[in-house]
């Protein structure tokens, strides 16, 4: 099995609230599964000053008693301390601690006064001290409501530290390639563009044979480990259930402007933004904007799935089980192989605005992260980075199992002047065309970069050694 993966920025953020002199109170949070208690344990594992509990559904008294016997571990002398959680808190804080309190929200829905009693607890004592109180919660909406915003109870005490506020995301590319080492660049690529990168459907594909096998027993099947992780995430997280699954159905269909959702959705323009939102807080979806475009002026957000299992569940396996079920062995093949490159071709293209910043980075200084570029009537291009000189490189990305042609260039090469971008010496932009593929070039692509300076082609393998390397 593999072991702990990555998480170096957010160890180090621990570290420094852990090891600095003055008090912190800091939150960690993400979505269920990212790994919050795992990065927390991990946080700790070589200190003797610090107090981990994982709190669980129960009574106030039954939590406390377990947080008592975990403290007693480490400050044998809190049994001594009044059975309540102010007491309890200060008396750890006197001693300098590092608490750690993993689900934070189990507790609050018993006591529901304990985010302001947190609050007095370090505006009395635990602010002169050196301790380091830890929250972490998947029930996103939740730590927003009891520290992340500005209304919160601890909002001022968490956002004081630039580490208080640590966000526990997907795995990179290159972090969840450990959970599946021996595959081919082109099966890498494929299986972070279903399962993406939370660390626990990461696991529930290492150590398995083939992506067809891992789709199929963990998606498709009724009985599979993730055949319910998004409705159940949706449910654990979210009221008015029923409006999130229209929405992310219409955003699954292909609709990505905000009143295009609402309509495939039917919900009213009005009120779609609510929920938009409020999928956005929980890292399901994002709006996104042309890379030349600066997004607080703009209008032209795009919304979409960025969680790639969610993204593959509202569109193969919502609605769908029975007629897997008719289809048995095939289903896999008959139904889902034909239409992953086009599936898949979003994480490519992602994965190649990356390889751009290691391609060119020695040529060229890049003064907008690499991404996607449209205008609103029908040109658009994978991918284009404005450089600090007279130079935009612009690209497309083929995930198809056609080797790229000499269409796909000119197509490009007639698109790029309709990028809104020109250099800050004024005139007109000089290009150059990058085409990332996965099948291979055409053998009159293959002489035309032979014959061109600003005409570079990379492939799928290209690409992976670029980010990985
Ligand atoms: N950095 C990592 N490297 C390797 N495996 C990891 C990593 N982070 C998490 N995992 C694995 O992913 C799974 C989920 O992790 P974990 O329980 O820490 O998530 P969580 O965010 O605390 O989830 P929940 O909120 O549901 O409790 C576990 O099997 C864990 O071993």
């Amino acid at each position: 099995m593999t072991g702990f993966v990555n998480r170096k920025r957010e160890l180090k953020r621990l570290e420094k609230l852990y090891e600095s002199d003055t008090a912190a109170l800091a939150v960690v949070w993400g979505r269920r599964r990212m790994g919050k208690t795992t990065l927390a344990i991990e946080s700790i594992r070589d200190r003797n000053d610090a107090v981990y509990y994982q709190a669980t559904r129960g009574t106030a008294d039954q939590q406390i008693s377990s947080f008592i016997n975990d403290a007693a571990e480490v400050y044998p002398g809190i049994t001594r301390i009044r059975e309540e959680w102010e007491p309890l808190f200060e008396f750890l804080a006197e001693q300098d601690a590092v608490i750690i309190v993993d689900e934070f929200p189990y507790l609050v829905e018993q006591t529901d006064a304990l985010p302001s009693i947190l609050q007095r607890v370090w505006d009395h004592t635990a602010e002169k001290t050196a301790t380091t109180f830890v929250l972490t919660g998947s029930a996103i909406g939740m730590m927003h409501e009891y520290a992340l915003e500005g209304t919160a109870p601890l909002y001022g005490r968490v956002a004081k530290n630039p580490n208080g506020e640590i966000e526990v995301g997907p795995l990179h590319f290159e972090a969840a390639m450990s959970f599946f080492a021996d595959y081919s660049p082109v099966e890498q690529v494929m299986t972070y563009g279903v399962f993406g990168g939370t660390p626990e459907y990461l696991r529930a594909v290492e150590d398995h044979e083939t992506l067809e096998e891992n789709v199929t027993r963990t998606l498709l099947r009724r009985d599979g480990g993730l055949h319910e992780e998004p409705e159940n995430v949706l449910h654990r997280e979210l009221d008015e259930v029923d409006r999130y699954f229209a929405i992310l159905k219409s955003l699954a269909e292909g609709n990505r402007v905000k009143n295009e959702v609402a309509q495939g959705a039917g919900i009213s323009n009005s009120s779609v933004g609510y929920y938009l939102n409020r999928l956005n807080d929980l890292r399901i979806i994002e709006r996104d904007y042309p890379v030349t475009v600066d997004p607080d002026r703009s209008r032209k957000g795009r919304y979409t799935i960025t969680d790639p299992l969610f993204r593959f569940w509202f569109r193969f396996v919502y609605g769908r089980t029975a007629r897997y079920e008719v289809y048995g062995e095939d289903a896999y093949i008959d139904l889902i192989d034909p239409e992953l490159p086009d599936f898949v071709s979003g994480t490519f293209e992602q994965l190649c605005q990356r390889a751009v910043l290691y391609a060119f980075g020695d040529e060229y200084r890049f003064v907008e992260e690499p991404g996607n570029w449209w205008d609103g009537s029908g040109s658009e291009i994978d991918i284009v980075a404005p450089t600090n000189g007279a130079t935009l490189l612009v690209g497309e990305a083929k995930f198809q199992q056609d080797a790229v042609g000499y269409d796909v260039l000119s197509r490009l090469e007639s698109e790029a002047p309709k990028v809104d971008w020109h250099p800050d010496s004024g005139g007109d932009p000089e290009y150059t065309y990058a085409l990332f593929s996965r099948s291979g070039f055409s053998s009159a692509v293959k002489e035309a970069e032979s014959e061109r300076d600003d005409l570079h082609l990379l492939t799928v393998n290209d690409v992976v050694g670029l980010i990985t390397e």
